[in-house]
This record gives structure tokens, C-alpha cells and sequence, in this order.
């Protein structure tokens, strides 16, 4: 196509109607030529299908498993690990759908680009807006959560800090949360030194947030009391299905691997593998956990408990130095989820700024690492103030709607393009034609439907802001949108 011409990315001075532009959508060829422009493709291929399983798992298991698991108790009674199961099947059903797209269009906007493909400019603003909210916006309320390990940590060590540095200003004599700054500070070091370094650093971590989890079962599994899951529903169904909704945070990130599309060696491949592999792994890790800490503790225990999984490992070790190597791993846990989010969050920014959506500063990679060093850096210093000053907790509610409405969107885009692009090569195919997505998108409307009314009314606030920033930067200097009718068509059939 000919959207190299550099006038491209300039305001168009006859821009399309606002309706064509919004339709408009990018042909998959060219956006595989994009990945080969020396100055903002050139990123570097070092990850095989381990590594990008890792970043998966490194993006999921954390604070969903670690705090999240105690609040769900109480909703759900000790059928919790049903509803660990029914958002896990949910996820499932979009990961096959993350497959099969990442397979077919194996770039590093993950949702964005498959949605831009697809449905055309205007839904794919939506959906990379909706993906600030997923990695940006939840990452920081991740790293909030790191923070108070890593405080209850010193804690223990009796070395706390004073409690204007515990919490942002809303708390009360809160100045700044310096542990959330220095966490997310740590991360975006480490990932302008190297995709390769990150992910190795990556890959030891979640082999320890793994071990932990083990160590928990087994642990809570010498005091297993089968008398614990009855009644198995003391809060009925519906407590099974709003605790279902709040645990589906703890499945968000197994699409990290979909931002990885431009620094895989095999993209095609092991994408799809990458996925799929790590919702099993995670999905095992969740129930076996959720099974154990019920078998260990009453449900109504975990009404009053705040780290449930600490708990439960020192009131039957009765060890601190237990203790404090889950403590330890648990502030490890967290800084991978950090590490891998903020390293897909300055992917899709990367991507998106080369379709001219947000600015170029994020699409520069660095000739030296090999990476986008200066949108990292930039990325990760406005997470890292984010989460050091910022209230988050109805923004971070609001991540599952923004993610249940991404997933929605890519499963959208496996039945389009099954229905208009047949002969494109897939890698992987979800199987049962259109019936998987459609139940795949039906389970994430519903999870949506479930999630409380003040949830929507934030991010119908968010989608507000976004839908300024598009009319007010976006649609002025969006590459697409600058083509001729003519470029565009003949850009399409290419
Ligand atoms: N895009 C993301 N991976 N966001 C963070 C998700 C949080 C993660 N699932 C957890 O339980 O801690």
C-alpha cells in the first residue's frame, strides 16, 4: 500500500466523512509491512514458545489469586472454586478466539490491531482505549496491591515506613505510595535494558510465584477437612455467578502473548500455543489453590482474614521465616504482573502509534535495544505516578469491564473474518465454526452485565475521555484515515 508516503501522518487536509473514516479498517499485509519499517518496526525476535508462555503467565497470576481469592470467598461460600471455574471457561472460550487471531495476524496490538483489521477505525479506538484500561490502569492498581506486600514485608522485619509514604494522598496522611513507584520504577528499568533480559528475569519469577502456590496446597492440604464445602452453596447460584465476575481479574493477561507478535522467532506457531498453554496452566494453579485454602479454612473465615493465603500458611507452619518467604514471593509475583503488563502496554502503544493514533514518541525503537525505549519510558513513568498518587479502585473495577469488552471484540473478529477472509492462512482454528465465539462473547456480555452499576458509570466516563482524545489527536492523524479513497481501496486488496 502506499501509506509510506511520509504526508501521510500529516492532517489530511480533505479527511474522509467521519463515518467512512470510522469503518475504515487496515489490511493485515500491511500491517505486517509495518513490523519491517527500519525506524518503528525493527524490534528484535528472541522469544520461543516458553518464553512467551511465561509472559502469559507472568501477566496472570498475582493479585487475583493472592487477595482477590479472600474476597470471593464470601460472596460465593465455598463453591468459590466453581466460579474460578465458570470465569476460567469464559476466559478459555476468548483465548481460542486471542489464538486463532494471533495466528493469522501475528503483530504486537494484540485486540487493537485484530479489531482494526476487522471493524475498522472506530471500534479499534475503542478497543485500544479499552487496553489502556486493561494493562496501564489495572497495572498500577497491580502495583498498589505490590506495595502493601511489600510494606506488610518490612512490617514484619520491623523497618516500617512512616504512613505518609504507605499511600497516596486520598488515604488518610498519605502523601505518596513510594513502594507502588519504585515497583513500577524497577519494571520499566528492566525492560528498557532488553526485551531478552525481562523475560529471562520473567521466567525465574514465575517459576516462583508457581512454587509458592504448590507450597500453599500443599500445606493447606495437611488440614483438609472435606466437612468444609457443605453446603456447597450457601449463597445459591447467583453467589456463584457475581463471584465468578470479580475473580475473572485473576484470568486477565493470558493475552500478553498477542504483544509479543513482533519479538517472537516462530510468531505463527507458537502464539496460539503460547495462549492456550498458559490459560491451562493458570486455570489449574486457581482451582487447585481455591480447593485447598477451602479445604484448610471454614468459609466464613475469610470474611474477616486480609491475606488469607499468609494466613493459612502461618497458622499451620506456625513459621515466620514461612511467612516471610511468602511474603518475599508474593511481592515477586506481583512485580512480574507489572513487568510483562507495562511491557505489552508499550507494544500496543507502539503499534498504535504507527497507525498515527497516539503520538510518535511512542513508536520509536531504539536501534540499540532493540526496543521502544523512549515509550517505555514514558509509559512507565505516567503508570508509575498513576499509581503512586492516584485512588484506584473503582478504575481498577472497571479494567474487567474495559478487558470482558476487548475479548468481545476479537471473538467479533474470528467469525468476520471467517465469513469474508476463508482463504487467509490460520496456524490454528478454533474448532465447532462460529459456535465458540458466539458462546465466547455471550459469556463475556454476561460477566459484564453481572459487574455493579458504579463500574459502568466509571467506564462510561473513561470511554467519554476517549472518545475526546480520538476527535481531539486520533482521527486528525490517523494514517488510514489520511488515504485517498482510491489508496485506501487498492491498500485493502493488497
Ligand atoms: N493486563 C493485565 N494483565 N492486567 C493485570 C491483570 C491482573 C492479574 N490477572 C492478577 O491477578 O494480578
Amino acid at each position: 500500500m502506499t501509506a509510506r508516503d511520509p504526508s501521510a501522518s500529516a492532517p489530511a487536509t480533505d479527511p474522509p466523512r467521519l463515518t467512512n473514516q470510522l469503518l475504515r479498517r487496515k489490511s493485515i499485509t500491511s500491517m505486517v509491512e509495518d513490523t519491517r519499517d527500519a525506524s518503528t518496526g525493527g524490534l528484535r525476535r528472541t522469544f520461543g514458545v516458553f518464553q512467551l508462555t511465561m509472559i502469559s503467565v507472568g501477566a496472570t497470576l498475582g493479585t487475583g489469586i493472592l487477595v482477590i481469592l479472600g474476597e470471593a470467598v464470601p460472596i460465593a461460600g465455598p463453591a468459590v472454586w466453581l466460579a474460578f471455574i465458570l470465569a476460567g471457561i469464559t476466559a478459555l472460550l476468548s483465548a481460542v478466539s486471542y489464538a486463532e487471531m494471533a495466528g493469522m495476524v501475528p503483530v504486537s496490538g494484540s485486540s487493537y490491531s485484530y479489531s482494526y483489521a476487522t471493524l475498522g477505525e472506530g471500534m479499534a479506538w475503542i478497543c485500544g482505549w479499552c487496553l489502556v484500561l486493561e494493562y496501564a490502569v489495572s497495572v498500577a492498581a497491580v502495583a498498589v496491591g505490590a506495595a502493601d506486600y511489600v510494606n506488610e514485608t518490612l512490617r514484619i522485619f520491623g523497618m516500617s515506613l512512616p504512613p505518609s509514604l504507605t499511600a497516596g494522598p486520598e488515604g488518610e496522611g498519605g502523601v505518596i505510595n513510594l513502594s507502588a513507584l519504585i515497583v513500577v520504577l524497577l519494571a520499566t528499568v528492566l525492560l528498557m535494558r532488553g526485551a531478552k533480559e525481562s523475560g529471562v528475569v520473567n521466567t525465574i519469577i514465575v517459576f516462583v510465584k508457581l512454587g509458592i502456590l504448590v507450597f500453599f496446597a500443599i500445606v493447606a492440604f495437611t488440614a483438609f477437612k472435606a466437612g468444609n464445602f457443605a453446603p456447597m452453596l450457601p449463597m445459591g447460584a447467583a453467589g456463584v455467578t457475581a463471584a465468578a465476575s470479580s475473580v475473572f481479574f485473576s484470568y486477565i493477561g493470558f493475552d500478553a502473548a498477542s504483544t509479543a507478535g513482533e519479538e517472537a522467532k516462530n510468531p505463527k506457531r507458537d502464539l496460539p500455543r503460547a495462549i492456550i498453554a498458559s490459560m491451562v496452566i493458570v486455570t489449574t494453579m486457581y482451582v487447585l489453590v481455591a480447593v485447598a485454602a477451602i479445604g484448610a479454612r471454614q468459609w466464613q473465615w475469610f470474611e474477616t482474614s486480609t491475606a488469607p493465603l499468609v494466613q493459612i500458611v502461618h497458622e499451620i507452619t506456625s513459621s515466620n521465616f514461612a511467612v516471610f518467604v511468602f511474603a518475599v514471593s508474593a511481592v515477586l509475583a506481583i512485580l512480574s504482573v507489572v513487568i510483562t503488563v507495562l511491557y505489552g502496554q508499550s507494544r500496543i502503544l507502539l503499534t498504535m502509534s504507527r497507525d498515527g493514533m497516539v503520538p510518535k514518541v511512542f513508536g520509536i525503537v531504539s536501534p540499540r535495544t532493540g526496543t521502544p525505549l523512549v515509550g517505555t519510558l514514558v509509559t512507565g513513568v505516567l503508570v508509575a505516578i498513576t499509581a503512586a498518587l492516584i485512588p484506584l479502585g473503582e478504575l481498577a473495577n472497571a479494567t474487567s469491564i474495559g478487558t470482558l469488552f476487548a475479548f468481545c471484540l476479537v471473538n467479533l473478529a474470528v467469525i468476520y473474518l471467517r465469513v469474508k477472509r476463508p482463504d487467509l492462512p490460520r496456524s490454528f482454528k478454533v474448532p465447532f465454526g462460529p459456535t465458540i465465539p458466539i458462546l465466547g462473547s455471550l459469556a463475556c456480555a454476561f460477566l459484564m452485565v453481572n459487574l455493579g452499576g458504579t463500574t459502568w458509570i466509571v467506564f462510561g466516563l473513561w470511554m467519554l475521555v476517549g472518545f475526546v482524545v480520538y476527535f481531539a489527536y486520533s482521527r486528525r492523524h490517523s494514517r488510514v484515515g489520511a488515504l485517498s479513497e482510491a489508496d485506501y481501496r487498492a491498500g485493502l486488496e493488497a
